[in-house]
């Protein structure tokens, strides 16, 4: 058998599959998923009916985002991005930029040249107190990452373009004009909501007057996404994150973007930032949300809000999965009923455990294993593995499933014949199937007259904030060039 064809499997077929070169040998010996955990998982397998159904409102709900009549009160806000223009290879020269999103801060220098580009970066933490203090102290904080590293790369005395990947819900009314709408991912900082995020982060590197730099663009992590792939690949038009969050962006006709109120510069075209992470929050989602979605909403620091994010992305993915362990250990029906304390403490069953459990050819739970003693369940029976693999992919599919029913409905919408879609997250990155499954949920939900390709972006948000801070350089020079003559 061909490695590859180890991860060629369905959720329903558990063969029996001896790997001798893979270590520890665990044979399952015809073991299958219990009826009743294979019944009470039935809620979370989406199939292509429900799927259709949700590619629906899904549309309707972007055009509500899209329309002036009904953006104010459309959950899925479709704001204009203010990037018209995809790279076009030309860009050159230094340039700054700064990722904050989710888990990581970075801090990146990039030299751009014809077809070659050179990148340094750094991250900083950001501490808990500061995701939850004031946001004088978060931009103090940015400012200060931003300082040393200028001092480390010695470019401190340059004036160097910058571009801010500011990967939470903005509305834009320009290139460098973002307001933040409301806080998402575990930050909940105050004084921030309703104000300019770029003047926030001038305002701190004044204060401090040792950092020389001028922010000629605002964006979040699906625009860096889709400009960079789009930097290397020509068909690019859809950005997609699934990470901490999951969002994603667009190329759309500049018509169809009534929030736009800026001049044409041409392209005819804009970005739309779907910020389709609050689908669902009026109740779009319900007829397929579950008691652990309920649950993790209700635990969240933004209850009602999110709600589609919080199906698919790596910062609740975990969490659901423990969930229904722990509910289905207190039904007795796994572990012989008894837990651990860490199985039933939140947020102790890391996303990453997903992707291991996954990567365990089937039938072999090598990983599982591991996980199990981590989480001080070293009772676990195979019976239990099988079981506990069966629920990770549930929950791994559905968000896949969801996914790519929401960019089916997008491909379908765009109506071009050939679409690449770049896409970053940690989830998308490292979980084994997550790609296979999008690509084949996605052929099956698509005009079938339409090509589409999946590539991942390599460092997305930090290229891209850099390469849509070029764009905006090249395009201020062109503009110069054509007013002087
Ligand atoms: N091996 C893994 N498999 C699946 N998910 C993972 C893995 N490792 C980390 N994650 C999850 O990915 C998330 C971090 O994603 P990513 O590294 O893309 O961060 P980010 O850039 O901060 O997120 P975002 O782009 O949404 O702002 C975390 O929630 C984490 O649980």
């Amino acid at each position: 058998m061909k490695f590859k064809d180890l991860f060629a499997y369905g959720v329903n077929e558990f063969g029996r599959i001896v790997h001798e070169e893979f270590g520890r040998n665990h044979e399952t010996a015809e073991l299958h998923v219990s009826n009743e955990i294979r019944d009470k998982c039935r809620e979370l397998i989406l199939d292509n009916d429900k799927l259709k159904k949700i590619m629906e409102v899904f549309l309707d709900n972007v055009e509500r985002g899209l329309k002036k009549k009904t953006h104010s009160t459309a959950t899925v806000k479709c704001f204009p991005t203010y990037v018209q223009d995809l790279p076009n290879g030309t860009e050159h020269g230094k340039f700054l930029a700064l990722d904050l999103g989710g888990t990581n801060f970075r801090v990146l220098l990039i030299e751009l040249s014809g077809e070659h580009f050179e990148m340094k970066s750094k991250i900083f933490a950001i501490p808990q107190h500061i995701m939850l203090g004031s946001g004088e102290q978060l931009f103090d904080h940015i400012a200060e990452c931003l300082a040393i590293f200028v001092k480390e790369e010695h470019v401190q005395d340059q004036r160097l373009p910058l571009g801010f990947t500011f990967s939470f819900p903005l509305s834009q009314r320009g290139l460098t004009v973002g307001i933040l709408e409301r806080w998402t991912k575990g930050f909940n900082c105050s004084n921030v909501i309703g104000n300019d995020v770029v003047t926030l982060l001038n305002e701190a590197i004044d204060r401090r007057g040792d950092v020389l730099i001028e922010v000629t663009a605002i964006l979040n992590d699906t625009t860096g996404t889709l400009m960079s792939c789009a930097w290397k690949n020509k068909y690019t038009r859809i950005g997609l994150i699934v990470g901490t969050g999951s969002n994603a962006c667009y190329v759309e006709k500049q018509k169809n973007a009534e929030l736009w109120d800026d001049v044409d510069m041409g392209s005819g075209n804009v970005l739309i930032n779907m910020e389709w992470g609050a689908f669902g929050d009026d109740g779009a989602l319900d007829f397929v949300r579950t008691q652990y979605d309920e649950n993790i909403d209700k635990h969240s620091v933004n209850p009602g809000k999110q709600k589609h994010e919080k199906m698919i992305s790596g910062m609740y993915m975990g969490e659901l999965v423990r969930l229904a362990l722990q509910r289905f250990t207190k039904e007795n029906l796994l572990f012989g009923g008894k837990g651990s304390d860490m199985l039933f403490e939140r947020g102790r069953f890391y996303t990453k455990y997903v992707s291991e459990i996954e990567s365990d050819p089937p039938g072999v739970f090598n990983n599982l294993i591991d996980v199990c003693e981590e989480l001080g369940l070293k009772h676990a029976t195979e019976q239990d593995y099988v079981n506990i693999r069966y629920i990770c992919e549930c929950i791994s599919r559905r968000s896949a499933h969801l996914v790519s029913a929401g960019l089916a409905m997008l491909l379908n919408k765009m109506g071009e014949k050939r679409v690449t879609v770049g896409v970053d997250g940690s989830v998308y990155r490292y979980h084994p199937h997550f790609h296979n499954l999008m690509m084949e949920k996605i052929r099956e939900l698509v005009d079938p007259s339409i090509q589409f390709d999946l590539m991942l972006s390599e460092d997305g948000s930090g290229r891209g904030a850099a390469l849509v801070a070029a764009v905006a350089s090249r395009l201020q020079k062109e503009r110069r060039v054509v007013q002087t003559t």
